[in-house]
């Protein structure tokens, strides 16, 4: 349990016991369960420190023998400030430990030549099972993000193919169809003011949608809100809060409803949608059958896993995917990507905003080459540089996943550090992307002009898709759909923020962003 959740925790767990609905033995077992798990854990830990007391652990830059820095975490969590936290703390040390009594005892790196030893040594430092197999059973038990050793290497192996450039083809597409649909209900519907959270969501699920499965949410057309089309999102939202929940402790899971038969009932409906394209795939890929096999540039990603799934079990006599294993992927893919995506998006939006010089830049590209040939198309966007830069920049000064967490597999060291097994180790990117030690005295800056003439960052110093086997899979399908949407939004529209809000960054429910979000104005240009 991390610091977040344990202040979640606490505040579900006291509107639990304090709810009127809730019957006296079921407060009174919630509290004796509780006084039980809270004991445990403290003759657990007093015996571990007794037994690790001569240890030279990275240093702790604040708070008292007692309560270690938990007052100073809470401060910023409270404030869900996390980042900072984590930033704060780096700052002057590449590497420390933070320590939550009883709870955490986690190390946070910030050297990049660090980070990229952690991430290349999975004996060492990989996936944590606890916050990967437990935290999704009863959902996406299988599905690559939470896989590690010989299986995430079978998984990894068939999926790879799935994401060759005929599928950034497909995701090319796919998105300049999406953002048609959506701008053409934008004018039906006459909105011009909106939190882009709200629309690049449907962009981004009808996306993955369309190029891993070739199925059509259609959430990106009419926007007509209150039909079923848009429960599988409503499912899929609703699955991602329940499952930030199972950062409790496994015995509270039932109570705030997110134990295994509770998370299978929510994600019946979404699990059958995926089932049911999974079947008619399996048959014709069977029958051979190219009118339902294949869209216009080959194969999509699972048409793919379930042919290579099937070469592979054949040579080497594997038994090929499960249904299950396949639906988990497919699955997996929107818990990867859909909230990664669209928060990627948002920040973008506002890094540009917030920069009208890269602004003014970045549409004089896109008006000089848009029309070129006839219409966007896949040439004009590759022959596009300043697009390139500015969202490279974008995940560089604002990585959506600001930190990457792996977990210590054994009794080890770091620069002659102690680090216990099973402690958190977060690899701070925030922290290391605007460290002007790699990055110049303008590391603060958004200069996306950094990355011209084929700019290499120090090793180590930028993976905001993390690096090596376990990285962003979809890096470039990402990379692709974010460019095309900001491509589509500023050739379309001249776009403004709607002053007056609050645009400073905080960490919500898991999404790196303003609290309330980012609300622009859109007004069609006269082209
Ligand atoms: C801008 C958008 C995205 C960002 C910033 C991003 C970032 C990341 C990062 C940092 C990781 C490594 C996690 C770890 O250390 O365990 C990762 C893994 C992964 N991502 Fe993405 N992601 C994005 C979009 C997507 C999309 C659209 C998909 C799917 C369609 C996706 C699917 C995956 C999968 C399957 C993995 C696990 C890879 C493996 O373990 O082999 N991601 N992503």
């Amino acid at each position: 349990m991390n610091e977040s959740s344990m202040i979640s925790f606490t505040k579900n767990l006291i509107q639990l016991i304090f709810n009127e609905k809730n019957k006296t033995y079921v407060k009174l077992s919630i509290i004796s369960l509780t006084a039980v798990y809270i004991f445990s854990k403290v003759i657990f830990f007093t015996k571990e420190k007794w037994r690790l007391k001569d240890k030279n652990f990275p240093p702790a830059l604040k708070g008292n023998f007692l309560t270690k820095n938990f007052f100073e975490a809470r401060r910023y969590h409270m404030a869900n400030k996390t980042h900072q936290f984590f930033s704060n703390l780096n700052k002057e040390h590449h590497i420390i430990s933070f320590q939550i009594p009883f709870i955490i005892n986690g190390v946070s790196v910030s050297k990049a030549s660090l980070a990229k030893k952690i991430i290349y040594d999975p004996s060492r430092f990989n996936r944590a099972d606890v916050l990967s197999e437990e935290a999704l059973e009863g959902l996406t038990k299988k599905s690559l993000f939470m896989l590690k050793g010989d299986i995430h290497k079978k998984h990894r192996k068939m999926l790879q193919p799935g994401f060759s450039p005929s599928h950034l083809r497909i995701a090319f597409e796919a998105s300049k169809e999406c953002c048609g649909r959506l701008f053409k209900a934008f004018h039906e519907k006459k909105i011009e003011t909106f939190n882009v959270y709200d629309y690049f969501k449907y962009i981004s699920i009808d996306v993955i949608g369309k190029t891993i499965f070739s199925y059509d949410f259609e959430l990106s057309k009419d926007l007509d809100v209150d039909t079923p089309k848009y429960d599988s999102l409503k499912q899929l939202e609703n699955l991602n809060v329940a499952m930030q929940k199972r950062g409790l402790p496994r015995f509270l899971w039932w109570f705030f409803g997110v134990s295994v038969g509770q998370i299978r009932r929510m994600a019946k409906g979404i699990n059958d949608t995926v089932s049911t394209v999974i079947e008619a795939k399996k048959r014709s890929l069977n029958n051979r059958d190219p009118s339902t096999i294949v869209g216009k540039w080959g194969m999509d990603v699972l048409d793919r896993l379930i042919e290579n799934a099937w070469e592979i079990g054949k040579n080497n006599k594997e038994a090929p995917f499960t249904n299950e294993e396949l639906r988990d992927e497919v699955l997996g893919f929107y818990f990867a990507g859909l909230g990664t995506t669209t928060d990627s998006l948002g920040l973008a939006i506002l890094d540009i905003l917030t920069n009208p010089r890269v602004q003014k830049k970045l549409v004089e590209e896109i008006d000089a080459t848009y029309n070129k040939d006839g219409g966007f198309n896949h040439e004009n966007f590759n022959a596009m540089t300043y697009i390139d830069y500015v969202v490279k920049e974008c995940q560089r000064i604002h990585p959506i996943a600001f930190a990457l967490v792996k977990i210590a597999m054994t009794d080890t060291e770091l620069e002659g550090y102690f680090i216990k097994k099973d402690t958190p180790v977060f690899i701070n990117l925030l922290s290391i992307q605007t460290n002007k030690e790699y990055w110049g005295e303008d590391a603060l800056e958004f200069k996306p002009e950094r990355w011209e003439n084929g700019f290499i960052p120090v090793n180590g110093s930028y993976m905001p898709f993390s690096d090596g086997i376990m990285a962003c899979i979809a890096q470039k399908l990402a990379t692709v759909q974010m460019k095309v949407v900001l491509i589509e939004f500023f050739r379309k529209y001249d776009i403004s923020l709607v002053p007056g809000q609050d645009l400073s960054l905080s960490v919500l429910n898991g999404r790196f962003g303003p609290e309330k979000g980012i609300t622009i104005s859109i007004k069609e240009r006269n082209l």
